[in-house]
């Protein structure tokens, strides 16, 4: 049975060897949120997407997706990595670094079925890179890049979205794009984005919090929260964040 909250962190303290990075760390979220997180370098910001994400295990406490592990629920997670962490120089295509969104079992070889495949087009479409699908990756400049890995998250039509500065690179006019598709999103996924663009990501945030070796909410009118338990749901969709595109999740996908 799946737990009404999208995320739950419970006392987690986590880190790298034995040096601690985040403690006393407590979070909850509802389906369908946005949450950014913000805070300086070094603050602890991916370490904590690394924790939702199951990359970074927790010296102690416990991290819930959908009241199960993030290891066991991996497979409705979409992660959108921290550019500099990637290297993307492999002989692959954009078409197929995609479609690698939509394997489910990464030791199973499987044939991608119709359906997937008109998965994979439409949300390049969506992305602005249906042009480009047979250009190598390495090939692309590095917004493309980012728009690619954001297409690769969404092709396993998450639950769970975690992006790590989808902006990290971009210019304005991609970044706009960007912050469009994600607005398109919003109470269809739950988003957690980290990011140094505060006023941007903050305008799409219907929470957020500041990491900065522990984690300080604040609500959406950027003044602290006292509460970890962000209350109320996600908004309506009221139209302020139009997508120029409506979302390739759920529908036809
Ligand atoms: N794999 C790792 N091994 C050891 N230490 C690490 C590792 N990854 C991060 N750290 C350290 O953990 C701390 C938090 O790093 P983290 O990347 O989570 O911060 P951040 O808030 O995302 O920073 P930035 O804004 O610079 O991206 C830093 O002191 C960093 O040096």
């Amino acid at each position: 049975m799946s737990s009404p909250n999208a995320v739950t962190l419970t006392g987690v303290r986590a880190g790298y060897g034995a040096t601690p990075v985040l403690s006393e760390a407590n979070l909850t979220l509802a389906s369908g949120e946005c949450l950014a997180v913000t805070g300086p370098n070094g603050g602890g910001k991916s370490t904590l997407l690394g924790l939702l994400v199951g990359l970074v295990r927790p010296f102690a406490g416990t991290v819930e997706i959908h009241g199960r592990s993030p290891r066991r629920a991996r497979g409705r997670i979409g992660y959108l990595p921290q550019a500099a962490r990637l290297d993307l120089e492999f002989p692959m295509t954009v078409r197929d670094l995609t479609a690698m969104g939509r394997i489910r079992s990464t030791w199973l070889p499987q044939r991608l079925r119709a359906a997937d495949r008109a998965a994979v087009t439409e949300l390049l479409r969506w992305v602005g890179l249906a042009e480009l699908a047979a250009r190598p990756v390495a090939a692309l400049s590095t917004g493309q890049r980012r728009r690619v890995l954001l297409a690769r998250a969404l092709a396993t039509e998450p639950d769970l979205l975690v992006l790590d500065e989808p902006e990290a690179g971009i210019d304005a006019e991609s970044a706009e794009r960007l912050q469009k598709l994600l607005s398109s999103l919003i109470g269809s996924v739950t988003v957690v984005v980290a990011s140094h663009d505060i006023e941007g990501t903050a305008s799409l945030a219907t929470c957020g919090v500041t990491v900065d070796h522990g984690l300080t909410p604040w609500s959406g009118d950027g003044q602290q929260d006292d509460s970890p338990r962000r209350a109320g749901g996600p908004p309506s969709n009221t139209g302020d964040h139009l997508p120029e595109h409506a979302s390739p999740i759920g529908g036809s996908m």
